[in-house]
């Protein structure tokens, strides 16, 4: 099965900004491509992943304005949760708060409505900005579906994932052990004391394992250059911070929220990108996200998780591809 797209060439952002969202938070924007073109938000991973350039591609930037922010405390956007002393910082955190920022950015740029492109927990924000404001959204495209509940956190960091790469979990599990976690508990409990520790030596190291677990298990090939990549430790620490926040708090949702009104985005069109071993993000979910949302173009392809897969890559540069005629 061959590719049929690839990402649009490397492009710079015609417009950058920082954006004061309140609570001291000040989100780096960029726009890309045709500022008279179709808007579109692309929401980054994690969350707390952040950035880098090649997100810019999925667009033909002739077609599209393309609007791409780093969250509340990663990427560009500051204060930098790397540099936090307490959880406290972390308070205005959630995701209510960052649907209230989408809000804030779409209004300071004079966007009436816009798609919305999001994979993994970018798929989760993009559900619970939807379901929010259905009318400020023209399409959806949604990767690596991750809805944040139970069954999904406990698939990837307390039994599940651990069984397809046993090296690598036996690795994510060192810090735990070191600690005297006897595994009784929520790992994802466990390591919130480890990642919150005075100790450098000791919040350090953890954040670099939780990072390397999931670096090393979002793509269907091992790429240890995107190992190497995700355990700068000052990106980790961040990185590991925001997601096991979100994690032990259940992403500030009822449980199954997101899925329970995906019925409010019927009027939508929307296409939803799986891969087919994706081990971060088991298809359940997308399958479970298309049967509440049946006018949801579900698309299953040979792959992983990562978006820059190929195959998952040229099935959404063909989704964005379609939506730019609409
Ligand atoms: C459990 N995190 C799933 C997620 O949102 C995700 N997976 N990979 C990423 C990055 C590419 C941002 C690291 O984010």
């Amino acid at each position: 099965i061959t590719p049929q797209r690839v990402l649009y060439p490397p492009i710079e952002p015609y417009d950058t900004r920082m954006v004061d969202v309140g609570d001291g938070q000040q989100l780096y924007v960029e726009q890309c491509g045709n500022p008279d073109g179709k808007p579109v938000v692309f929401l980054h991973g994690g969350p707390g992943g952040g950035g880098g350039s090649d997100r810019r591609r999925f667009f033909n930037p002739d077609a599209y304005r393309i609007v791409i922010l780093d969250q509340r405390g990663c990427g560009l956007s500051t204060p930098h949760i790397a540099q936090a002393r307490t959880p406290d910082e972390m308070a205005t955190n959630t995701t209510w708060k960052l649907v209230e920022d989408l809000e804030v950015i779409r209004e300071l740029l004079g966007i009436e409505r816009w798609q919305v492109f999001g994979g993994s927990w970018g798929s989760c924000l993009s559900l619970a900005y939807a379901e929010t404001h259905p009318d400020r959204v023209t399409e959806l495209v949604l990767r690596g579906i991750f809805t944040l509940r139970e069954q999904e956190l406990d698939w990837y960091y307390n039994f599940g994932a651990s069984e397809v790469f046993p090296e690598l979990w036996d690795k994510f599990c060192e810090p735990l052990r070191r600690s005297g976690h006897d595994f009784s508990r929520d790992n994802i409990a466990a390591y919130y004391d480890l990642l919150w520790d005075d100790d450098p030596d000791v919040h350090g190291p953890a954040a670099v394992a939780w990072t390397t677990w999931e670096a090393a298990t979002t793509s269907l090939s091992f790429d240890p250059s995107h190992v190497e990549e995700f355990s700068d430790p000052n990106f980790a620490l961040a990185f590991a911070r925001i997601e096991n926040h979100y994690f032990v708090n259940h992403g500030f949702m009822v449980e199954g929220q997101l899925l329970r009104d995906a019925h409010k985005l019927a009027g939508i069109p929307t296409v939803i990108v799986q891969g087919r071993y994706d081990m971060c993000c088991p298809d359940v979910t997308a399958v479970d996200l298309s049967r509440a949302l049946p006018s949801a173009d579900l698309r299953i392809v040979t792959a992983g998780h990562s978006a820059f897969e190929p195959l998952i890559s040229s099935e959404l540069v063909k989704a964005c591809d379609e939506f730019a005629q609409r």
